[in-house]
């Protein structure tokens, strides 16, 4: 963090903000209409990698966003600062009224914390907003607290978002999140069977172990490759059709030709048509595709 920052002084909200769901949505919107009565930069601290991935061994930890997903959402509801913090074991040590005082204060110049009644923060989450509310006079900061029916959404609707697209309920998910779920990745070649059965497939490299891969089938999905907005069908799964592919996860694009190699695109996922299944010959799976295409234009049009 540059030390520029310290010069202004900040409403900040803390947490791990994944998903940047609805729930979440509400807290950043009071974070933004505080900020501009007070005069004070709209901020969030937030924590990577998640700490589980860091105190827990073998944690298969998934999670709705990248940490550059989440600062792109973040930014995009109107977060000015994000400041994330690396979480390692030196940082869940520090004790309350350092993390308050060399983070919060010295780092940040935090005037006001909006913060749920149930936050723990500091050693083995040992302090409260009753330790807060003391440091707040020392520090001379006020605290605004989340209510508990807008905590409740929060744990809610992260929890039902990672299962609902754990079961493929890709509209439900997206209901939650109040946009669609997304998916960022690289281009990359595959095995070049797609354009023998005239369905080219982008086959999609994401970097991230642990972004949330829903359940694997065939989606309908949109995407914006050069400033144009193409509609899709993809595919995730293990290709139990062709033998010795791996997982893959791939896009054929309507009404597009284009080289896209080493492109990084980012793919919204609208609907789910179907599972995934294995087909006798490869003329079974190109007719299946052709069915898919039919069902996807269909459900498009009910949406455009
Ligand atoms: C919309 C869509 C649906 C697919 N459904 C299946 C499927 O049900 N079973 C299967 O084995 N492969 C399925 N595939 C994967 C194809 O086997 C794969 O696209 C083809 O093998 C091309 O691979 P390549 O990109 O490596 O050339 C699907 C692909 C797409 C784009
Ligand atoms: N309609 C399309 N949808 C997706 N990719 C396309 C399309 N048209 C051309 N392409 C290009 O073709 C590539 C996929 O061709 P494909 O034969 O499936 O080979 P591979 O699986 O080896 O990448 C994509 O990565 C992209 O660069």
């Amino acid at each position: 963090m540059s030390s520029n920052h310290r010069r202004f002084s900040k409403i900040l909200t803390i947490g791990t903000f994944d998903g940047v769901h609805i729930g979440h949505q509400k807290i950043l919107k009071r974070i933004v209409n505080l900020s501009k009565e007070k005069d004070l930069i709209p901020s969030v601290l937030t924590f990577f990698p998640h700490p589980r991935m860091v105190l827990q061994q073998n944690h298969s930890i998934k999670l709705l966003n990248t940490i550059a997903e989440r600062r792109m959402l973040l930014e995009k509801f109107g977060i000015e600062l994000i400041c994330v913090k690396t979480f390692t074991r030196e940082f869940a040590n520090l004790s309350a009224r350092a993390y308050i005082k060399d983070i919060l204060i010295n780092e940040l110049n935090t005037k006001q914390v909006l913060i749920g009644y149930d936050h723990h923060f500091g050693k083995n989450r040992s302090a409260n907003i009753n330790d807060l509310k003391q440091f707040s006079e020392e520090f001379d900061f006020e605290i605004e607290e989340i209510s508990a029916e807008d905590i409740a959404e929060v744990t809610i609707s992260s929890t039902k978002i990672r299962n609902a697209l754990n079961n493929g309920n890709i509209s439900l998910a997206n209901t939650y999140l109040g946009y669609n779920y997304f998916l960022t990745g690289k281009v990359v070649s595959g095995q070049s069977i797609g354009r023998t059965i005239d369905f080219p497939t982008a086959n999609i490299f994401i970097e991230e172990d642990y972004k949330l891969i829903p359940k694997d089938g065939v989606y309908v999905v949109k995407s914006i490759i050069n400033d144009t907005q193409y509609y899709g069908m993809m595919n995730i799964g293990s290709n139990p059709t062709i033998k010795n592919k791996p997982r893959s996860i791939e896009v054929h694009f309507f009404n597009f030709e284009n080289d896209i190699y080493g492109n990084q695109i980012v793919i919204e996922l609208l609907s789910r048509l179907r599972d995934e299944h294995k087909f006798e010959t490869l003329e079974a799976l190109q007719e299946q595709l052709r069915l898919d295409r039919e069902s996807a234009l269909v459900y498009i049009k009910s949406v455009e």
